[in-house]
């Protein structure tokens, strides 16, 4: 079987360049919604409460930093950092269009490499972004150091069905509405990267291993949306 060629950092950062500005709106049309409450779950998990120093990790267009910022509130602070310069100007965009009131700032960083002290943040989350990555462990890590003790970080992200059924629905959704929908924007490359890299990504089990060995105390894989999606919630 030919392995897919798997993307380096900057090949990855180039499709989310590509893809910010329509990518809003295809994941509203495509999970029919439904991605705004895997996000407001993982918000929860994250248990950020008024006040906290919040961190938003691969915050792409901003709307899990956001939801985030509604939790922290305005006594609170929340940063929203990615590579994505282009997602970035979209979350710019649409804090400034919408929610001006929020305490949020957006910084373009990379998530293997934290511009943040140690011990810096009550609450983190995650959306989507973990399975981009291009250094699981070391992505970890830094989100180990950067939380304070007894901190959490709620990460969101595909899964891979357990029932064959909602394997196939998965697979068959990918390759038969997402992908031709995005054919049509001219994208189809693009999103056409999103089942191999579902393919790479450790299951929910190995997911909370690799929490253990980045050295949190607690880990604990949530499955939601039929087992499509999923939510690790680590503990520093
Ligand atoms: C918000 C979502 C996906 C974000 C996302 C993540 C990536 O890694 C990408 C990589 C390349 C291009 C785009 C993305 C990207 O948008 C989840 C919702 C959007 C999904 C594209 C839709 C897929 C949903 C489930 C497979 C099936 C949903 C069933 C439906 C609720 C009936
Ligand atoms: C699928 S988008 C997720 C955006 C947003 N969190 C959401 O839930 O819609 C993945 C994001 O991760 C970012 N990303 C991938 N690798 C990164 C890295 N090493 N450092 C910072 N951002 C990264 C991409 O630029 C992109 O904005």
């Amino acid at each position: 079987m030919i392995e897919e060629a798997v993307p380096n950092a900057s090949e990855i950062k180039a499709i989310f360049d590509r893809i910010a500005p329509v990518y809003d709106q295809m994941n509203h049309s495509l999970s029919l919604g439904q991605h705004r409450i895997w996000k407001q779950m993982t918000v929860k998990w994250s248990q950020a409460k008024p006040g906290n120093i919040a961190l938003d990790v691969c915050c792409g267009s901003g709307d899990l930093t956001q939801l985030l910022a509604r939790q922290v509130g305005k006594t609170g602070q929340v940063i929203g950092l990615d590579f994505s310069p282009q997602l970035l100007t979209i979350a710019r965009q649409r804090i400034a269009e919408k929610s001006s009131h929020l305490p949020i700032r957006f910084r373009e960083g990379d998530a293997l490499a934290l511009p943040f002290d140690e011990n810096s943040f009550d609450c983190a989350t995650m959306g989507y972004g973990l399975r981009n990555v291009t250094d699981i462990p070391r992505c970890l890590q830094e989100l180990h150091r950067v939380l304070r003790r007894g901190a959490k970080v709620a990460i969101l992200d595909f899964h891979r069905p357990k029932a064959p059924i909602m394997q196939a629905f998965q697979q068959w959704y990918l390759n038969f509405i997402v992908v031709p929908t995005a054919e049509g924007l001219g994208l189809t490359e693009e999103y056409a990267y999103i089942n191999p890299s579902l393919k790479r990504f450790p299951t929910g089990n190995n997911q909370v291993k690799l929490g253990y060995q980045a050295g949190f105390n607690h880990a604990v894989h949530y499955s939601i949306a039929g087992g499509m999606m999923g939510v690790l919630v680590l503990t520093k």
